[in-house]
């Protein structure tokens, strides 16, 4: 076979063809997971599905309703999903879009360092803090409700985010990736009745956010600076340092990272050892000698 034949002109626009196209959906596969648009998707998905068993059976009432959707749709879709539309167009422009993924150091560690120096220290000192980390399921909207920050979380940032008396104070921070995305975000209250009638509106904030998100929620209370955590509609009260670091690690960072620098600390210890058992043998010589 000819290699030239394959790299002609034409195939190598084909391959760029397929590239975007790839690049494109790709794009899109990742915004409208964990959105509204997911649900969207899916119901788009089963229309077609039935419109294709009308056809089938030959039901020439459900086609023709069924068509009627599948023409007017779209209009109805550009009206219902505009913020979203405008937001991804928004999107487009910014260097986030763009921004190269995979950081030499992970997120999820980033997050885990700032969250260990600062919950102790809001807790000492009894700052309230309302912290959401944003999971599988977008938090878009909420983001907006509050200032947007987009910096890189931080221990030092974070504490000040929540100094009493300060612009960013009230409300929740919302955490996406390594990025403080914004502070002073407004949460959904927990309406669930059976939720406990001692529950102030900051744990109820938490609670609802994670009841209607798969969002973990940090909360720090003013009265006693007791550290709890929600998520998946459970809120875990009280939680000891250690309690909620293992929680958090166990839910933030993901297998192989813990295999990883599992890997990476037992060739440490490894090095380490040998090197010492080395260095008592050169010992052991030289004082028979
Ligand atoms: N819907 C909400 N979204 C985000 N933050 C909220 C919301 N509701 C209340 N908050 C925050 O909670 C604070 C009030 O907390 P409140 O004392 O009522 O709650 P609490 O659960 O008893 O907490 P604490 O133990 O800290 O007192 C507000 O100042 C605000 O910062």
């Amino acid at each position: 076979m000819n290699l030239a034949n394959i790299f002609t002109y034409e195939n190598l626009v084909h391959l760029g063809d397929i590239l975007i196209i790839w690049f494109v959906l790709y794009n899109v596969a990742n915004w409208v997971r964990g959105t509204r648009a997911m649900q969207l998707v899916r119901g788009i998905v089963i229309l077609i599905f039935v419109r294709l068993i009308a056809w089938w059976f030959g039901f020439d009432t459900v086609s023709w309703i069924l068509d009627q959707v599948i023409n007017w749709g779209p209009i109805a879709l550009v009206v219902l999903f505009q913020q979203e539309i405008r937001r991804a167009l928004e999107n487009l422009g910014t260097k986030s879009f763009f921004r190269p993924s995979g950081p030499s150091v992970p997120s999820e560690e980033i997050v885990m360092t700032a969250l260990d120096q600062a919950l102790p220290y809001l807790s000492r000192r009894r700052i309230g803090a309302l912290i959401a980390i944003e999971q599988e399921t977008s938090l878009a909207e909420i983001i907006e409700t509050g200032i947007t920050l987009d910096a890189q979380v931080s221990s030092a940032l974070l504490i000040n985010t929540f100094i009493p008396n300060t612009p960013l104070h009230d409300g929740a921070a919302i955490i996406n990736g390594d990025r403080l995305e914004a502070a002073t975000a407004y949460l959904p209250l927990s309406s669930n009745p059976s939720t406990s009638k001692d529950l102030g509106t900051r744990h109820r904030a938490g609670l609802g956010l994670a009841e209607s998100t798969d969002a973990i929620v940090i909360i720090v209370s003013e009265e006693t600076g007791e550290v709890s955590i929600a998520h998946k509609g459970v809120l875990y009260r009280s939680l000891k340092p250690e309690k909620y670091d293992q929680f958090l690690r166990d839910r933030l960072i993901p297998e192989n990272e813990k295999n990883r620098s599992a890997v990476f600390s037992n060739l440490a210890s490894w090095i380490a050892g040998s090197a010492k058992k080395k260095h008592d043998q050169d010992n052991s010589k030289k004082e028979n000698s």
